[in-house]
């Protein structure tokens, strides 16, 4: 479904990413790990055609993505989630979703419900404006923004970073019926417990290279702590 072939990118002079190679197969769930400051997001970035490439591929569907802006991918099917409180603060909730749906290629009102009935302790707080909502819920809506547009894939930038505990475990159920759903999914997750529940498949990067990867049955007896360790 995507693919990432030898790829080099960084911001300017500064590379960053050094012959990444790695895939994400039709309705899998790879989770990319790795220290703080190893090119994680960076890697989701060149994904969605943000940072752009200096070497390599990625190819989706087949489809080489060079040169396409981010909302093309979008309207390829690939849905992002990027770190932090991606909302239009000011907008309601259903605000949010509704805006994203006039966007989206498919127009298809039932893609709301969809999204609502993922997360119900969104449907209370509807008519809230998104930037008053407590963080777990800004990072659930974020989420159910990038279900509206029905993507094919839906890429994640720690989506339990900085939640409270209760709703941490409403956005690994989430992910849990997304996965049972087949939508194959890329997901940058720090907490390796949780990424063990989730992830078929695994992408560790060091310093900009990977340095494991594989199924979640071939790492489980590998010493992963060690390569994550700070
Ligand atoms: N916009 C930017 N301009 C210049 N350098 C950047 C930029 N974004 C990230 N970097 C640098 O690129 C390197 C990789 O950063 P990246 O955010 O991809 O790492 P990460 O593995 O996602 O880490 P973290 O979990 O801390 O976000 C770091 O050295 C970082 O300082």
């Amino acid at each position: 479904m995507l693919s990432v072939e030898v790829l080099e990118a960084g911001y300017g002079g500064a590379q960053v990413l050094f012959g990444v190679s790695m895939e994400v197969g039709d309705g899998r769930l790879t989770c990319v790990m790795g220290r703080d400051g190893v090119g994680k997001t960076t890697l989701l970035n060149v994904v969605m055609g943000v940072v752009p490439v200096s070497g390599g591929s990625v190819t989706f569907e087949g489809r080489p993505l060079t040169g396409l802006r981010p909302d093309q991918r979008v309207r390829l099917g690939i849905g992002y989630v990027p770190q932090g409180h991606d909302t239009f603060p000011q907008l309601s909730v259903m605000g949010n979703l509704m805006v994203t749906l006039e966007a989206s290629p498919h127009k298809d009102a039932t893609a709301v419900d969809d999204a609502l009935e993922l997360f119900p302790g969104l449907g209370p707080l509807l008519k809230r404006p998104a930037g008053n909502l407590p963080g777990g819920r800004q990072r659930q809506l974020a989420m159910a923004r990038a279900l509206v547009t029905r993507p094919r894939l839906l890429i994640l930038d720690e989506p339990t970073e900085g939640v409270e505990p209760s709703i941490i475990l409403e956005i690994e159920e989430a992910i849990e019926r997304l996965r049972a759903s087949g939508l194959a999914m890329l997901l940058v997750e720090r907490h390796l417990d949780l990424a063990l529940r989730l992830a078929d498949d695994f992408v560790i990067l060091d310093a900009g290279r990977v340095v494991r990867s594989g199924t979640a049955e071939e790492l489980k007896g590998e010493d992963v702590h060690r390569l994550l360790a700070v």
